[in-house]
């Protein structure tokens, strides 16, 4: 069999009626003179030139081209994740598409594999699929996911999990699959992949490509892919062909005329030889081979455009011509390529899936909470039974502030798995199944629920312990309060890690400025001495005061601490009292003495509240900035 031959040869059970529903949709889709370059208008760095081609639906273009060549750039540029340089321009049947339709209409699989690791194959497959159509029945989604993982020869491992810190999961080329079917399984009318064979051996490489041939055939997709050393079976899979080096077209024409390029070029494919890797030794200026100049790639390239001197100007419009000629009704494939999930669906589905993900994630999140009730039995032990002596009122303080600081502090923890919810994120939203919105508010919604039962673990361990003011009130103001300082202290790590998504700068930038609201709260020294600046600044933005104040207040307001130092058999107090005779001092007289006790819980609250509002926009925003 001649190994060029159609691509539907290896067919995945793809039916008739699903080929004729092709042949019926004949999109066409036309880059033209893409340019893109780096750097300033002094020193330039082009890194594609004048890039035009045109891609029919149910065809599959390969890019090839040594390392450096240009290639992701060009698919960056084809899919709008890069814009152009003015004159490039992209046609859909003629209509000039822009980006926001380009990702609305295409998926793209990246170099990386973005996923969750708690998640199975195929669960991550699937919230993919119902991400896209959330209203698709179950029973469509599961058949559908079903297929996926069939063609993609995912079947041995698809209710396997992809793999955390602590327990090992699929293989390298596993996750590769996985990231492509994330991405076909919601039948995108253009679908890009870097490099998505990477990694694979040949047998999995062709079977790969051959389930994305028989499914761009079927659906009548339009296939883009950057591809490194393919066999020549995987190399068949494919219709057309693309050879860049240094940013510049040097063959673009059918897979299978390649062999003849060569011929009339006069440098014919050798006996052991495939035709890739024949181009590549022309093309690959980084290392020179005997017998092949430094200029080979210049000569490739000049040949080429020599051999395009003889074809009739209206050949490629006549073959385009052909492929649309039955009509331009692409309505079958909108309804699948569009992001169909309204906000509520989207974001229900997401906090599903948020939600399994932190209940697997032991490490995540088990460790997390199991942290936070550490903490607070290293506080009930350490603190035990402080009593209301004078002496005592410092340290009463200090568990206050140490509450609402450290627990603050360790918001740091939530960083890692935050970045790998953060990776899907960007793949996702930039594929078009959802916007920052969704992401938001489910990280909201089940973010509320894990902290909150953190911080009461966190209470139940040590309020009774310590001796915290009695009664039911001043407890449930206590978790509350505290809860809302953790919630904010969460959100800012979140923007940080937003911004800036590397594991070790987030945490020391997050750190930092809890560090710095610590210094500026009030506690290690008194908002009235601080520094002007500090004080009418950030004093008055500092999340951890309110706090302290309100955790304090609630504590100390009607409690009366006894006096134990006597001289001259006069009471002395540790704070002035208002009451010495009784040789006592009230809460109310300490917190009044530290200019705390005039504040209302109900505005105190409301700020800290706004606070955690102001920083979950902010947080949208920092996620925003990095999306699409
Ligand atoms: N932002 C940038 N600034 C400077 N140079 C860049 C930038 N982006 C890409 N390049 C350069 O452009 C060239 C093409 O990069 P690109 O990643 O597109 O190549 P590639 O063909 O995909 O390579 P590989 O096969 O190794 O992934 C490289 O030399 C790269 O260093």
């Amino acid at each position: 069999m001649d190994v060029y031959s159609s691509s539907s040869s290896i067919s995945h059970g793809v039916s008739s009626t699903e080929l004729k529903r092709v042949n019926s949709v004949g999109s066409v889709l036309s880059f033209e003179h893409l340019s893109y370059a780096v750097g300033s208008k002094a020193g330039q760095k082009t890194i594609i030139e004048d890039i035009s081609v045109s891609v029919c639906a149910g065809e599959l273009l390969a890019i090839m081209g040594p390392s450096g060549a240009g290639k992701s750039t060009l698919l960056d540029v084809m899919s709008y994740r890069k814009i152009a340089m003015s004159g490039g321009t992209v046609h859909l049947n003629g209509r000039l598409v822009g980006a926001k339709e380009m990702h609305k209409i295409s998926s793209f699989v990246e170099q990386e594999d973005a996923l969750l690791g708690s998640l199975t194959v195929r669960e991550s497959i699937s919230y993919a699929l119902r991400l896209h159509l959330p209203l698709l029945p179950k029973l469509q989604v599961q058949e559908r996911v079903s297929r996926v993982i069939r063609s993609l020869g995912l079947q041995s491992c698809a209710d396997q999990i992809i793999g955390t810190p602590i327990s090992r999961g699929i293989s390298g080329g596993q996750k590769r699959r996985v990231t492509a079917a994330c991405a076909m399984v919601t039948f995108p009318r253009i679908l890009f992949l870097d490099e998505v064979t990477s990694g694979l051996d040949s047998t999995s490489a062709r079977e790969v490509m051959s389930a994305i041939s028989s499914l761009a055939t079927a659906e009548g997709m339009i296939v883009i892919a950057s591809i490194h050393q393919p066999s020549l079976e995987t190399l068949s899979q494919f219709t057309n062909l693309m050879l860049l080096a240094e940013g510049k077209t040097c063959y673009l024409g059918r897979v299978g005329d390649l062999d003849g390029f060569f011929e009339r070029w006069g440098r014919p494919v050798g006996r052991f030889t495939t035709p890739s890797d024949h181009a590549m030794n022309f093309l690959n200026s980084d290392f020179i081979r005997a017998g092949l100049g430094r200029n080979s790639a210049r000569e490739f390239r000049e040949f080429y455009l020599s051999t395009l001197q003889g074809i009739p100007p209206n050949a490629e419009k006549w073959r385009l011509e052909q492929s649309t000629k039955d009509g331009d009704d692409v309505s079958a494939l909108q309804g699948k390529a569009g992001p169909a999930g309204t906000l509520l669906w989207t974001t229900l589905i997401l906090s599903e899936r948020t939600a399994v993900n932190y209940r697997r994630n032991l490490l995540a999140y088990g460790v997390r909470a199991a942290m936070y009730a550490g903490m607070g039995l290293m506080l009930a032990t350490i603190w035990i039974r402080l009593g209301t002596a004078d002496s005592t009122i410092n340290d009463r303080f200090s568990v206050h502030f140490f509450s609402v600081a450290f627990l603050a502090f360790m918001s740091v923890a939530g960083i890692p798995s935050f970045l790998e919810e953060r990776a899907v994120y960007y793949r996702e939203s930039k594929n078009g199944l959802y916007t920052t919105l969704p992401f938001l508010l489910s990280n909201t919604l089940v973010n509320i629920p894990f902290l909150l039962v953190c911080t009461i673990l966190f209470t139940c361990i040590c309020y009774w312990a310590i001796g915290l003011h009695s009664g039911a009130a001043p407890f449930f103001r206590f978790i509350s309060f505290l809860f809302l300082a953790i919630f904010t202290a969460e959100t800012q790590a979140l923007i940080v890690a937003s911004l800036l998504p590397i594991f070790v700068a987030a945490l020391a930038i997050t750190s930092f400025i809890n560090g710095f609201w610590m210094s500026v709260g009030g506690y290690f020294i008194k908002a009235r001495s601080l520094p002007r600046f500090w004080f009418f600044s950030f004093h008055y933005i500092d999340y951890q005061k309110y706090a302290f104040e309100l955790l304090t207040n609630s504590d100390f307001r009607g409690l009366k601490f006894t006096c134990a130092t006597q001289i001259d058999n006069t009471c002395v107090c540790a704070y002035p009292s208002s009451t010495p005779e009784t040789c006592t001092v009230s809460g109310d007289d300490v917190l009044n003495y530290l200019d705390i006790g005039s504040i209302s819980y109900g505005k105190w609250a409301a700020i800290l509240v706004s606070i955690s509002i102001i920083y979950r926009v902010l947080l949208y925003f920092a996620l925003k900035a990095r999306s699409v």
